[in-house]
């Protein structure tokens, strides 16, 4: 980013002008102006500062070294350049751009400057291209080319905005340019005013473009184009003050209104970035061409004029603050650079790999997202795979728990076993100890512990029996119950039976009576006790069992459902990794696609690859005729030394070397080389024409001597003749061989073109084929081990279901056997107290 260079220039006093109004205010130290009362008091604010500052004294040649200079010689290099003049009319703004006889102005320096300066660049070859036009009353006219009026602007994606129509001319050498401008300035409308006898009614825009591309054996291959602009406005005026009318009032309109959009675009550049909306350069054709130098990309100064006069001070002043916002507008200049086919090829190439990344990219992050989408997927399902697996084992601590348990209650109903088994001992104890005290010598007392019939002693009980035993505490009261239809109804037994797993709390008992312990009751009141703590001990753990069963079918009903998520997720997988081979299949039928155009193109260029060899052998076969007609021409000549021999021997001697080159050219072509440039070609095309005249003029000379001289020589002549026809027929020969061989390049170099574009975009699409190919195999993977480990998890529920189906079927074989001990023991417990009771009623005494 630079600033635009602003100056300021002063002209001398008009000498019509009276002293009293002539004498000037302004004052000029260094760069910076200022107005002066007329007792040279300074006006503080009016003082302006500038690039540069030029008093009535400074001449073009110091305007142009100080503030064109550099612009003229950046835009050789490539830069774009504007130089205009601004200001008043009769300012001086046509003196500083055309200047005089005596003191050229900038543009006529800068014409000189810029081919002075291309001749010391020898690494480089130029173009120079000019034109010239005005913009008068908002229509441009071409300078250089009455008849192009009118013409209009239009907007190019490559070549920014331009003048249709407009004649350029290419030039050699500055004085051409001068010429052209001459011719120019003669087309350009000027007008009288009170204010200027020569006033410019136009702005008029010269133009040079300037082209440069490296030598042959220079690095770079890019061709520069650079645009100079140099502009001289028409002044603004006050029409009280020029006096206009008719003509120049409408244009003076024109000038001070398109100069009021130049001012409106200044005001708006010269605004922070932030506040200037919108630049309004499509307000006017002066700004709209002048688009580059204000605010784009092109290096630009402004060198604003002001009239001395006190008369003029408040257009100077309005020139001076127009100047003042300009100092504030920035550009942006760069080297404009057009690529040839070689470094074209080279920047192509170097974008089109930049959008394969790109697009690779673009293609990359999609698969990689979709890949981390994957991966987090099955990271979850890892997750939820671990989160099961502790849940099984989990479950499986629990289930080897209620083995234990159930392995407790198992020694427990053993015990209960032994117990019933021990009750039926004593049973059959106190039947015996019954029937013996029906015998009259069986009378015992059943105090007596020692008594060896009688004694309810426990010494035949399992010792597992009497260990848990001893652990019992006796209460006073009894559990016993009244009757069994009080215990439990038959229903509940039935269930009970049945394998119904019944809530063991719906089981009553009686409230426990009251009585008097004898030894037997004692024992038998002791074993009820024992009896129903253990099966109070069996209810809680039966509870348990229950509520942990309860919790396994919940987490059952858990599993299944995390199974039925891990199964959905499965077939959005299965339906995702369809997707991909669904586009994966696409890409294979692109890809085939591609692959038949290309074979396509391939057969197309075998004819084409054929063509050349054709040529080359219509070439040799030329070659071959012609060193015969040559020999024979040789041969039948008398003089060797005879100007028509001569002649002929010349134009041997190049048709020869034009037939090898056009051999080697196909050549090259067939061996896939790049033919030879169209200089090389012109050149030839140029050494051949000139032959052709040398040789048909020395023909036409030989043939008047010999007319004249040697009239009687009629051979020679139609030798002559013959070899004039050879030669005309070898020229178009010739010339349709090089039209047949630019049509031949131009098609090899398309197919070439295209062949290779369709070359990269095959490898592009292999590489996202394969890279397609790998993201699939990896989430098929992954699919798999999903796949395998829900399969897994699928077994181990199975499994945990199988083993909590046995365990129920076991808790239940326990509570059936546990409901049925329970029977047998009620049964044995009101056996016993009915005997007891019998007992009682037949021995009142030992009540
Ligand atoms: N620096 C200068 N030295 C000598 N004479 C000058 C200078 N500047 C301007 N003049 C003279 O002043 C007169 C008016 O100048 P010029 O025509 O260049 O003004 P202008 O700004 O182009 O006016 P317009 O806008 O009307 O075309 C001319 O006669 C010119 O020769």
């Amino acid at each position: 980013m630079e600033k635009i260079c602003v100056a300021v220039r002063v002209r001398p006093p008009a000498p019509e002008v009276s002293p009293e109004n002539g004498s000037s205010l302004w004052k000029v130290e260094d760069n910076r102006i200022s107005l002066h009362k007329s007792l040279d008091t300074p006006i503080s604010t009016a003082s302006y500062a500038f690039d540069h500052v030029f008093d009535e004294r400074s001449t073009n040649a110091c305007v142009y070294e100080l503030l064109t200079k550099d612009i003229i010689h950046a835009a050789v290099e490539g830069f774009n350049g504007t130089a205009f003049a601004y200001g008043q009319t009769s300012s001086g703004k046509t003196f500083t751009m055309t200047g005089s006889e005596t003191d050229p102005g900038i543009i006529r320096r800068s014409v000189r400057d810029v081919f002075e300066r291309i001749q010391m660049i020898s690494d480089r070859e130029f173009l120079i291209r000019v034109s010239y036009m005005e913009i008068y009353n908002e229509e441009i006219n071409d300078l250089l080319a009455v008849e192009n009026q009118r013409l209009q602007i239009h907007e190019h994606l490559e070549r920014g905005v331009f003048v249709a129509g407009l004649k350029e001319e290419i030039v050699s050498d500055a004085e051409q340019i001068l010429k052209l401008l001459d011719s120019g300035e003669v087309n350009r409308h000027f007008g009288e005013t009170n204010m200027n006898v020569h006033s410019s009614r136009s702005h008029t825009i010269f133009r040079m473009v300037i082209e440069s591309r490296g030598k042959e054996n220079s690095s770079s291959d890019a061709i520069r184009v650079s645009v100079l602009n140099l502009v001289d406005l028409a002044g603004s005026e006050r029409i009280a003050k020029t006096g206009a009318g008719g003509v120049r009032l409408t244009e003076g309109k024109y000038i001070n209104k398109s100069l009021m959009i130049l001012g409106n675009v200044i005001n708006k550049l010269s605004e922070s970035a932030k506040q200037r909306a919108h630049i309004p350069y499509r307000d006017s054709k002066l700004t709209r061409i002048l688009q580059p130098a204000l605010g784009g990309n092109a290096k630009t100064c402004i060198i604003c004029t002001i009239a001395p006069e006190e008369y003029h001070i408040e257009e100077s002043k309005g020139t001076l603050q127009f100047a003042s916002r300009a100092k504030r507008i920035t550009n942006c200049a760069q080297v404009n650079e057009i690529l040839t086919d070689a470094a074209l090829l080279k920047r192509q190439k170097l974008e089109i790999e930049e959008l394969r990344m790109k697009l690779q990219g673009s293609h990359a992050e999609v698969l990689e997202q979709e890949i981390l989408k994957l991966s987090n997927q099955m990271l979850k399902y890892e997750l939820e795979c671990e989160r099961l697996k502790t849940q099984l084992e989990e479950e499986r601590r629990k289930q080897k728990e209620q083995e234990q348990c159930i392995k407790e209650q198992q020694l427990k109903i053993e015990n209960l076993n032994n117990l019933v088994t021990n009750s039926d001992f004593k049973r059959k104890q106190s039947e015996d100890y019954i029937s013996l005290r029906k015998t009259p010598d069986g009378l015992c007392n059943v105090n007596d512990s020692s008594d060896v019939l009688g004694t309810p002693c426990f010494k035949s009980a399992s010792h597992s029996f009497v260990v848990s035993r001893s652990n019992y505490s006796l209460s006073d009261f009894s559990p016993m119950v009244d009757s069994l239809g009080n215990v439990a109804d038959e229903d509940t037994w039935t269930k009970l039976n049945k394998g119904f797993v019944a809530d063991l709390d719906s089981l009553q008992f009686t409230p426990a009576m009251k009585s008097q312990p004898t030894t037997l009751t004692m024992s038998t009141t002791e074993c009820s006790r024992e009896v129903h703590k253990e099966v109070e001990d069996l209810k809680s753990q039966i509870e348990l069992l229950t509520n942990e069963k309860d919790s396994v079918q919940e987490c059952k009903v858990e599993n299944h459902k995390e199974v039925e998520d891990l199964k959905n997720q499965i077939d959005f997988l299965t339906t995702e990794k369809d997707n991909l081979q669904v586009k994966f299949d696409e890409q294979v039928l692109v890809n085939n696609k591609l692959m038949e155009e290309i074979s396509e193109l391939k057969q197309e260029m075998l004819p084409m690859r054929e063509i050349p060899k054709r040529l080359s052998e219509s070439v040799a076969n030329c070659n071959d005729v012609f060193k015969d007609v040559i020999v024979t021409m040789k041969s039948l000549m008398a003089e060797k030394e005879s100007p028509t021999a001569k002649v002929l021997f010349g134009t041997t001697d190049i048709t020869t070397s034009l037939l090898l080159t056009l051999e080697t050219q196909f050549s090259m072509i067939m061996d896939g080389q790049k033919a030879g440039s169209v200089n090389q070609w012109d050149t030839l095309r140029v050494n051949l024409k000139n032959t052709t005249t040398t040789l048909v003029s020395d023909a036409q000379a030989k043939d008047e001597i010999l007319n004249c001289h040697n009239k009687g020589q009629e051979t020679t002549a139609a030798l002559e003749e013959q070899l004039k026809s050879e030669l005309s027929i070898i020229k178009e020969r010739y010339k349709e061989l090089e039209k047949e061989l630019s049509l031949d390049k131009e098609l090899l170099g398309a197919s070439r073109e295209s062949h290779e574009r369709l070359e990269k975009e095959v490898n592009f699409l292999k590489e996202e084929r394969d890279s397609l190919d790998v993201a699939v195999s990896r989430s098929t993977q992954r699919l798999r081990v999903i796949a395998n480990d829900k399969e897994n998890a699928l077994k181990d529920l199975n499994v945990e279901v199988k083993r909590r189906k046995e365990m129920e079927e076991e808790i239940k074989q326990i509570s059936f056997a546990f409901a049925s001990r329970q029977k047998s023991l009620m049964s044995f417990h009101n056996e016993i107290k009915s005997k007891m009771q019998k007992l009682t009623t037949q021995n009142p005494k030992s009540q």
